[in-house]
């Protein structure tokens, strides 16, 4: 069943095309993986759908979600199912924190702004949030500067489906990270995601990031969809010639990944 249609959906910035008349849809609990190299319109894409684009940006289509088109949806109310029906994860996760105030308060403000929950509530909802990705409680009360890249992205990704999103969208999530924090990331949003139910739509430029979790994959270049289908389809039987050659630099790029769980502690 399909959770999220796009339909033509085209981003201009004053009058010249950025994405041209895309379709494509993610059901229910799929992860979907978005590829192309750099410039292909993978990031405009995300950010039209939550109606995040600058505003030199334009966007028309449909993107259909529970009967209301997105693109069309007030203000007010997008900003409402931000958070609750989709949500966002950053590659530049760093820009996402404000240096002064700690992880604590980061969820504080969150939570306020979308739940009405007691102080010793939030705290402690919060709190088993940062446990369920991977952290220590403590780190509540640490300051942005003192964790990680790879923990500081756990906690983007704890506060992303804080309020349990239908849709996670994660755009270039691991790019910033080493190939051991990437693959740890990758591991953590495929368990949340079977814990959770929620769909992933996953931006990559990197074909390597997308074998191991997949469903299906849309193929970007120059703003167009190339091809688009079952993991096993593209993967194995690319019809594209640029398919191809994205799958061939994959290939030849001789990183860590796949790694087996097992091989890398936490
Ligand atoms: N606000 C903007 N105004 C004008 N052009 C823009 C704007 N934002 C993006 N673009 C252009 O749109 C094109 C697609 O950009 P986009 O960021 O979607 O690419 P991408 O596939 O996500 O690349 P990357 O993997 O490097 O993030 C690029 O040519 C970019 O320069």
């Amino acid at each position: 069943m399909s959770l999220l249609t796009i339909n033509n959906l085209s981003v201009s910035a004053n009058g010249a095309a950025i994405v041209k008349k895309i379709s494509f849809s993610i059901g229910k609990g799929e992860w979907v993986a978005v590829v192309g190299q750099s410039g292909s319109g993978k990031s405009v894409t995300a950010s039209a759908l939550g109606q995040l684009l600058g505003p030199n940006l334009k966007a028309e289509g449909e993107v259909q979600y529970k009967g209301d088109n997105l693109l069309a949806l007030p203000l007010k109310k997008m900003r409402k199912l931000r958070g609750t029906s989709l949500s966002y994860v950053f590659q530049d996760y760093q820009g996402s924190f404000t240096p002064f105030l700690t992880i604590g308060r980061h969820f504080d403000e969150y939570q306020k702004a979308h739940l009405s929950l007691s102080r010793s509530a939030r705290k402690q909802q919060a709190q088993e949030a940062l446990v369920s990705v991977g952290l220590k409680p403590e780190m509540y009360s640490r300051y942005p500067f003192q964790l990680s890249g790879g923990q500081l992205q756990r906690v983007s990704i704890a506060l992303a489906l804080l309020l349990r999103p239908d849709l996670l969208i994660a755009d270039e999530p691991t790019t910033a990270l080493d190939s051991i924090s990437s693959f740890k990331i990758l591991e953590l949003l495929s368990s949340l995601q079977k814990q959770t139910g929620c769909s992933i739509l996953f931006i990559t430029h990197d074909l390597r990031h997308v074998k191991n979790y997949a469903d299906r994959i849309v193929v970007m270049k120059e703003g167009e969809i190339v091809e688009q289908g079952e993991k096993a389809q593209i993967m194995g039987k690319p019809k594209h010639p640029y398919t191809q050659l994205l799958i061939d630099a994959a290939s030849s790029l001789k990183a860590s990944f796949p790694l087996r769980s097992k091989e890398v502690a936490k």
